[in-house]
């Protein structure tokens, strides 16, 4: 699945800000990229904390780039153009005491063409990393809102498994109209992953089968999709067993052109997402790169605080390579 990834980006040698600069995980992960030449990392913090941390875990970093935000020497540039970017609502002021912090720091980086891309989240919780972002980077020309989705991953004896879902990280109860979005969205991620997307709106519902208002916006959404006459099978208000099992699908939905084979699951909301995907990873086996972020302006994407390092070197992968 990296392969192809990994080879174009020892072309390019694309510059990753790491926001949480003495993490164990960041540092592994950091170490490995830049000795097997995938990316340049640049790792935030005290350089002095950061070595200590280095060696502590046997991972050194002597080779990469470290800043410390709290002493960097084009800080003003960097609080005017914030300040710019935040007219109205920051301060130059707040914008400076923002910048002390990496999650801002290293955005600005990214904004100001500093740096390619960012990873976050391994400490900071997802909030923490998004916003910045969602303040300063903003959403891409078309995109009403951004989302995000994960990418499921299992390889077991006799096949390899690998779908798509969202949103499971950012928006908390999206309307209609945002999970239509956030299902074209995540088709398209899943394009970038090989996957043909067959994008199901999950419900605890099938076609009707049960009633309330979350069952009627998933229909809608589903409804919406047909509209826009999208170029990827989609059908829903449909129950995760419906979606995924032909056996289950020939019973409760045997005229879905989705039902009993989608490999994309769009969830009603947050709650139902965020679970969700933590379910399959934990009790399923499969590996979950992501929260992916959709929709954004530049290439920032979050991890989840129970990463590994294993799972962040990868993240970092898939950050620089869907730029
Ligand atoms: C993403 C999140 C942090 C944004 O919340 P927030 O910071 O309270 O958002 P605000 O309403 O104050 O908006 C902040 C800015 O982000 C923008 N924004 C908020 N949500 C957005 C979205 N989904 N897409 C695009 N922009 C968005 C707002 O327009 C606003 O911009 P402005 O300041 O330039 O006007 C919030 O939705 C959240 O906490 N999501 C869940 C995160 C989580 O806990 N996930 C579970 C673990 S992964
Ligand atoms: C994506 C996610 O759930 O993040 P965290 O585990 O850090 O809350």
């Amino acid at each position: 699945m990296f392969e192809s990834m990994i080879a174009a980006l020892k072309m390019q040698k694309r510059r990753i800000v790491f926001t949480e600069g003495t993490d164990p995980r960041i540092l592994e992960a950091a170490n490995r990229l830049h000795h097997e030449g995938i990316l340049t990392p640049i790792l935030l913090g005290n350089p002095i904390e950061i070595q200590n941390a280095a060696t502590a875990c046997n991972w050194p970093v002597d080779e990469i780039e470290k800043i410390d935000p709290q002493n960097y020497k084009e800080m003003d540039e960097m609080v005017s153009k914030m300040a710019e970017l935040r007219k109205g609502k920051m301060d130059e002021a707040a914008c400076r005491e923002a910048l002390k912090k990496a999650n801002y720091f290293g955005t600005m980086l990214v904004k100001m063409g500093k740096a390619d891309c960012l990873l976050g989240g391994a400490t900071y919780s997802t909030a923490d990393t998004v916003r910045p972002a969602l303040q300063l980077i903003k959403t891409r020309p078309g995109s009403k809102i951004v989302s995000s989705c994960f990418i499921l991953y299992r390889q077991t004896m006799d096949k390899n498994e690998m779908y798509a879902m969202g949103d499971c990280a950012i928006n908390l109860d999206p309307n209609e109209e945002e999970l239509a979005e956030i299902a074209c969205e995540t088709a398209r991620t899943a394009r970038r992953f090989s996957i043909d997307p067959r994008v199901a709106l999950l419900s605890y519902s099938t076609l009707g089968s049960g009633k309330g208002e979350s069952v009627d916006k998933v229909r809608k959404a589903a409804e919406k999709l047909k509209e826009l006459n999208v170029d990827f099978p989609a059908d829903g208000e449909l129950q995760f067993d419906a979606a995924f099992s032909p056996v289950v699908a020939k019973t409760k939905a045997p005229d879905s052109t989705v039902a009993g084979k989608a490999n994309v699951f769009i969830f009603p909301d947050i709650n139902a997402g965020n679970i969700g995907y933590k379910i399959a990873q934990r009790l399923g086996g499969f590996e979950a790169f992501g929260p992916i972020l959709q929709g954004l302006n530049a290439p920032i994407n979050d991890l989840s605080r129970g990463c590994n390092a294993d799972e962040v070197y990868k993240m970092s992968i898939i950050t620089a390579a869907l730029i």
